[in-house]
């Protein structure tokens, strides 16, 4: 956790997440703990030594060398997740953390096909996270929505069971889902291979968000608004690329739910100082901070805040904006974001003129 003193001001800074996969919040520990408890066999340490301790997979996780490379240990990691509790007791150990970085709203990525696929049940998985947003709202006063992830090395025909899955269940209807993603591999598989369940989305009114300008290239943004609609670009920091469309997701508003510590464990950038933070504040593009996968990318998202603040020294007014604009970017009624902004008018009360 960031314990630096002068990062205080941004502990108390009231935040909303909008990327983080809840299984990538999976600690090393939990993982063994599970893999234990439901008898699932990890990689046998003669094959991969990184599965010989939760330290000795800790210092594999410091070693990632692209995206590939970690969705490797993401998979194998989420195979000890088993019962609707595992889920559970994923979810509220992230809501925790969470409640104590200074979040007051999570929006949160799940992805159901890397669950049904080893025999998991959609069913199991949705009962386990809901619980825990139940016990986080009532345990915390912390508010979330789910977003139903479609993995991209998959074919668009089993994005579109898993779509009408939840659609059968009449989870985006009774407000359990907020919306739909995308994840996994980028590179080599552009937005428009999903172009159909996204316009399905679209046409029920369904909330649609994507990675995109992670690994990929800026027209992976621009194919992820054109084509699929998306109201928000998951990473986008190859947005730097293309000016006419960094200027006009500035002019519309577009959420970019930036995830700083992750860019730099998976390489996309060398250090944080490297990413458009500052062109981003300049050209008045909205964009939240995240945790993306805090158990694999050596921090949660104060940690992420305060690396920010380390790179770019931010002044009172940047923070603002980046804390009201993640809030108007969030997917959650009118009446929550009221409260919420309402939080933040606090924070700005204590801290204007402090820094
Ligand atoms: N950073 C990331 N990019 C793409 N897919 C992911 N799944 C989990 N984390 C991801
Ligand atoms: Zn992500």
């Amino acid at each position: 956790m960031c314990n630096s003193k002068h990062h205080q001001f941004l502990q108390e800074l009231p935040k909303c997440e909008h990327h983080l996969h809840i299984e990538g919040s999976l600690s090393p520990s939990l993982l063994f703990r599970l893999a234990k408890v439901n008898n699932i066999a990890l990689p046998d340490s003669s094959i991969d030594s990184s599965f010989a301790s939760i330290e000795a997979l800790e210092a594999r996780y410091e070693r990632f060398t692209s995206l590939n490379d970690f969705l490797h240990y993401y998979f194998i990691g989420m195979s000890v997740l088993i019962n609707a509790s595992d889920f559970e007791s994923l979810a509220y150990e992230y809501f925790t953390r969470a409640h104590k970085d200074g979040v007051h709203h999570a929006e949160i990525f799940f992805d159901p096909q890397a669950h049904t696929e080893r025999g998991i049940e959609y069913k199991t998985v949705v009962t386990g996270l809901v619980a825990a947003q139940v016990r986080a709202e009532r345990d915390f006063g912390l508010t979330s929505k789910l977003i139903l992830c479609f993995l991209r090395h998959l074919s668009a025909g089993d994005a579109d069971v898993s779509y009408e899955k939840a659609v059968a269940l009449g989870h985006f209807s009774d407000g359990t889902l907020a919306g739909i993603g995308m994840d996994s591999s980028e590179v080599g598989f552009p937005p428009e291979i999903f172009r159909e369940v996204y316009d399905k989305a679209y046409a029920a009114g369904i909330r649609r968000t994507a990675h995109a300008g992670e690994e990929g290239d800026s027209t992976y943004i621009s194919r992820a608004l054109d084509i699929c609609r998306t109201e928000r670009i998951d990473h986008g920091i190859r947005l730097v690329d293309d000016e006419a469309l960094l200027k006009r997701v500035a002019k519309n508003k577009t959420l970019v739910t930036m995830c700083p510590l992750s860019n730099v464990r998976l390489r996309c950038v060398t250090k944080v100082a490297e990413l458009p933070i500052r062109k981003f504040l300049d050209e008045g593009v909205r964009f939240s901070i995240n945790s993306d996968d805090p158990a694999y990318f050596g921090g949660y998202i104060l940690d992420n805040y305060c690396a920010v603040q380390d790179a770019f020294s931010l002044s009172f007014k940047d923070w603002k904006f980046i804390a009201e604009g993640a809030v108007e970017g969030s997917w959650c009624d009118d009446g929550r974001k009221e409260a919420l902004l309402q939080k933040v008018q606090e924070w700005a009360g204590r801290y204007e003129g402090k820094f």
